[in-house]
């Protein structure tokens, strides 16, 4: 678990405002100490105590942004690194993979709801051939910054291949699921990106899948993934629930 949760993108604030803010509070504190002992000599053990908790403050700050470069495992809950994207720092295959199949075990023993979104980025094939390969990471980068922003715990997001990224929704059924596919589809909307001085607009599309009970991995993966085909063929830009093929008369 990652120490400095709280600090997060989805503990609610970032690390990095936290480091710059105590770090510039510290070497205030460091300046304000010394020129009060030039001026008053007498009380320099209290000036040097500040000094000293200004410098730790510091040095706080410091560890903190260093664990923030070292660690892109810093993510929202804490997962190894071998369960994490690097150019996201959402969860990669692994990591959202194994946490699906551990939300798929709670659902299927305790009769709890259980929902996945599968988002990709529309026309991923066109932007890049406009744009460049060199427009992927910083596309990426926004996209999951946008999504981490707009997710709530416990959903986990990871991403799952290429342009792709999985949502895990724990005790959520599918008309929940929708409201929070079309939260995420309005904040990668609402993204303001250039790229090589070009604006790009960059849009998702989400499939929804409800887990029904004794299904596979396989199956509610391939139901999600069906149901984000059907809403990038309908246009994108917009998130449809996967709904079961109708029966043929007399099958069981
Ligand atoms: N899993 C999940 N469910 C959500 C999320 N946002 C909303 N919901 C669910 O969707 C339903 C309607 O959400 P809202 O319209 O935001 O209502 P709310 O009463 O403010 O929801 P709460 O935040 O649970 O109190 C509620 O059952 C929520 O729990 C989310 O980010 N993740």
């Amino acid at each position: 678990m990652n120490p400095f949760f709280f600090l997060t993108k989805q503990g609610g604030l970032r690390r990095k405002p936290f480091a710059v803010v105590t770090g510039a509070l510290a070497l205030v504190t460091g300046v304000v100490a010394i020129a009060l002992s030039l001026v008053w000599p007498i009380w320099w053990p209290v000036f040097a105590l500040l000094q000293a908790v200004g410098l730790a403050v510091a040095v706080y700050a410091l560890a903190s942004r260093i664990m923030n470069v070292k660690r892109p495992a810093a993510d929202p809950l804490g997962a190894p690194t071998g369960l994490v994207d690097d150019l996201t720092r959402t969860l990669n295959r692994r990591g959202i993979v194994s946490s699906l199949i551990e939300a798929m075990a709670q659902s299927q023993r305790y009769g709890t709801p259980l929902s996945l979104i599968s988002l990709g980025i529309d026309g991923a094939q066109t932007l890049m051939e406009h744009l460049g390969p060199e427009a992927e990471a910083l596309i990426l980068e926004a996209v999951s910054a946008a999504l981490g922003e707009a997710l709530r715990l416990p959903d986990r997001l990871g991403r799952y291949q290429g342009w792709e990224f999985l949502v895990v929704l724990p005790q959520t059924r599918t008309p929940q699921a929708l409201l929070v596919a079309e939260r995420l589809r309005v904040a990668v909307a609402g993204i303001a990106l250039t790229v090589k001085g070009k604006k790009v607009a960059v849009t998702m599309s989400a499939g929804i899948a409800e887990f029904g009970r004794g299904q596979d991995l396989e199956r509610f993966l391939a139901n999600a993934h069906e149901a984000l085909y059907e809403a990038q063929r309908a246009g994108g830009n917009q998130a449809h629930a996967f709904a079961s093929p109708p029966r043929a008369k007399g099958a069981l």
